[in-house]
């Protein structure tokens, strides 16, 4: 990830045309939890052990298929650590879907929960989609947050529930796509998108709140 005094990381080219949509998409949740490690998964289906904490925000780009659509999705990873919450939150703007991440092992992590959700409240567009996910399932022994609990505190939230293991590859697609299409089906929803930002790559600006898009999304 990029190291303390790097320039922080410029937006991949939006005008790279071959795509049908982009997606901004974040994850955030506290430190530790693999944020960065269910996206290494994800993107290049790698795991590391060690821990090299996240400094401010990083991105990578994977495009998907859906339903014959090419979508492209710009993943922010974001810094858990408390000191780096006015460089991270400055991302949420644009962003359609997050990925709110706890540590099944971790209680405070979970107990931090409501706190993220209120931080996309805040600083995000009003009908981006969050995905709750309890990672580290693989550590069953060490476990402290019942998958019950998590998924109560996801319906309350208004978010979907996943539990997954970027160490043992659990879920790690699933909530990727799940999120893409939870996107998708918003946007196949609503008629008055007036406020969303655009996710017809072909034209949208993505750091910041794009006009509407000129088509849905058919994916
Ligand atoms: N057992 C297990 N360990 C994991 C899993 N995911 C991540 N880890 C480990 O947890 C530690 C933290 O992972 P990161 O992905 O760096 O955590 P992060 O949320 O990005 O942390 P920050 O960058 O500080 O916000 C690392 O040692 C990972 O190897 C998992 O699914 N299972």
């Amino acid at each position: 990830m990029a190291s303390a005094g790097e320039p922080r990381p410029a937006p991949p080219d939006a005008a790279d045309q071959s795509f049908d949509y982009m997606f901004k998409l974040l994850l955030i949740g506290n430190s530790s939890v693999g944020k960065t490690s269910l996206l290494f998964r994800y993107a290049e289906d790698t795991f590391t052990p060690s821990f090299v904490s996240t400094v401010g925000i990083d991105f990578k780009v994977k495009t998907v298929y859906r339903r014959a659509k090419r979508v492209k999705l710009q993943i922010w990873d974001t810094a858990g650590q408390e000191r780096y919450r006015t460089i991270t939150t400055a991302y949420y703007r644009g962003a359609m879907g997050f990925l709110l991440v706890y540590d099944v092992a971790n209680a405070e992590s979970f107990s931090a929960v409501q706190d993220w959700a209120t931080q996309i409240k805040t600083y995000s567009w009003d009908n981006a989609q969050v995905i709750l996910v309890g990672n580290k399932c693989d550590l069953e022994d060490d476990r402290v947050v019942p998958t019950e609990e998590g998924r109560r505190l996801a319906h309350e939230l208004g978010f979907e529930f996943f539990e997954a293991s970027a160490k043992d590859n659990i879920n790690v697609k699933q909530v990727f796509e799940r999120l893409v299409d939870v996107i998708c089906e918003k946007m196949n929803e609503s008629l008055d998108v007036s406020d969303a930002p655009a996710a017809d790559g072909k034209g949208a600006r993505l750091s910041e709140a794009s006009p509407a898009p000129t088509r849905s999304c058919a994916c």
